[in-house]
């Protein structure tokens, strides 16, 4: 049986655990959205971690049985996406296409790559959801070839109000292994981050799409 919150937990503690959550108030990451922030969390680690990424691939298939049923092939969104998509692929023994950020340049010049059924019921992978938009993009080529989208699946969200409005938009249902508040929830109970970083990812996650423009890094109040 899927239960839904040891899993969201184990995941974080998983992310904590291999140093995929990374913390650098002073120095911000830049997301693909543009945005700052002085979290990044970094799932392609889990790659390096078989005992993680062995765990991953197992419960986001048994996921994506119970959540989305009958499947006929299983996408990844590049680059992320594309190594967890193969392993989920082959843990539910589908076959595996994936979807560039944007149509290749020479060659086939294609945006899908891989063997593409028109009709074919399809769940997409991502590693990690922010806004969604990078996402969405992959869902939308895969309905413009013609497949129909069952919902994508991910291993991180942050949760932001953004990204559930993108995907109510698009009309594509979502699930992930784990999100923000598990892993913020974790590391208070087991005093994993210190209280002052923890006091600057409260005020950050009030207003992630605004923080670090016109204010003195790392004094954000
Ligand atoms: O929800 P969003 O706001 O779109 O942000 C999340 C996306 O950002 C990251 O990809 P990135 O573009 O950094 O590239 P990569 O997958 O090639 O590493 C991540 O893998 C997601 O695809
Ligand atoms: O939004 C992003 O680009 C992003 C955020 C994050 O924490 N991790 C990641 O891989 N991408």
């Amino acid at each position: 049986m899927y239960n839904k919150s040891d899993i969201e937990l184990k995941v974080a503690e998983f992310l904590l655990q291999i140093k995929a959550i990374k913390l650098q108030p002073n120095n911000p990451f830049t997301w693909a959205s543009g945005w700052k922030s002085p979290i990044y969390c970094d799932n392609r680690i889990t790659l390096s971690h078989p005992q993680v990424r062995t765990y991953i691939r197992q419960k986001l298939a048994q996921a994506i049985q119970e959540e989305f049923g009958s499947v006929d092939v299983i996408a990844g969104v590049a680059t992320a996406g594309i190594p967890q998509g193969v392993l989920v692929a082959q843990e539910l023994g589908l076959p595996f296409i994936y979807v560039r950020a944007k149509a290749k340049e020479h060659g086939t010049g294609s945006l899908i790559e891989g063997e593409v059924v028109e009709g074919q019921r399809v769940v997409v992978i991502e590693d990690l959801i922010s806004t969604g938009k990078s996402s969405l993009q992959a869902v939308e080529a895969l309905r413009a070839a013609g497949l129909s989208v069952a919902g994508l699946a991910a291993i991180f969200t942050y949760g932001f109000e953004k990204a559930d409005e993108n995907f109510a938009a698009a009309k594509c249902r979502y699930l992930t292994l784990s999100n923000y508040g598990a892993l913020i929830d974790y590391a208070a109970e087991h005093s994993i981050i210190a209280k002052s970083d923890m006091e600057l990812l409260s005020k950050w996650r009030l207003n992630p799409s605004g923080w670090g423009q016109g204010q003195a890094l790392g004094s954000e109040s």
